[in-house]
């Protein structure tokens, strides 16, 4: 994995008639490269970080951002996945859902300092539940979150240090993260609602 460059050509792809684009491969490369950034500045160096994706989105992103931070550093930095599938807070609600493995780092997270990382930061609820998932594995000595998105509406007391785009919606819009690895595109739609 190799922080973006952003002299490669961006990959093309046709928008959807009811979404519009507002990140290209560029601005996602650029956010990722800036959080990067951010996240040693706040720590003062690389010691003791270790980021974990919440899938899906979340840990393709948390691969990009570690190498972006190593080719400032030099340093490794540990990266894993967070399943928070069991913490839901609708799980009774919605009982039929798959739960993955966490993958946590060899050196695991106890007096580290986790981010965790994730697309898109709406309700805070996924957030929520990271933190029930993560304190089932041990102590960090901070958790920090850092996300693609934060498109707002809130229902927990919940924050993200580090945002590549404040994109403020409607809650009737819907906001579409896709990455590379997964979709073939690098690319943040928003579709539905009446337009902004
Ligand atoms: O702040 P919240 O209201 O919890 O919303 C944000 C979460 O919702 C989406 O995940 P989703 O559950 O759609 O799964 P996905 O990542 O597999 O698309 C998104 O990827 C975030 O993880
Ligand atoms: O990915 C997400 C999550 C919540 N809301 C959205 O619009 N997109």
């Amino acid at each position: 994995m190799t922080c973006p460059d952003l002299s490669e050509p961006a990959t093309s792809s046709s928008t959807p008639a009811d979404a519009r684009d507002v990140m290209t491969e560029g601005d996602i490369s650029r956010a990722l490269r800036r959080i990067g950034h951010e996240i040693l500045e706040r720590n003062k160096g690389s010691e003791g970080l270790v980021l974990l994706g919440i899938p899906s989105r979340g840990v393709p992103l948390a691969r990009r951002l570690a190498a972006c931070i190593e080719d400032v550093e030099g340093a490794e930095i540990p990266v894993g996945e967070l399943d928070i599938t069991l913490h839901r807070d609708d799980l009774r609600r919605h009982p039929v859902r798959t739960a993955h493995r966490s993958r946590i780092p060899a050196a695991g997270i106890d007096d580290k300092v986790v981010v965790l990382v994730d697309d898109v930061l709406y309700s805070g609820r996924t957030i929520r539940a990271a933190l029930d998932a993560l304190s089932e594995l041990g102590r960090p000595r901070a958790v920090r979150l850092a996300v693609l998105v934060d498109r707002g509406h809130r229902e927990l007391p919940i924050r993200a240090d580090h945002v590549g785009k404040n994109l403020p919606t409607s809650r009737d819009e819907r906001v579409h993260v896709r990455v590379a690895e997964l979709d073939g595109i690098d690319v943040v739609r928003i579709s539905g609602g009446e337009g902004r």
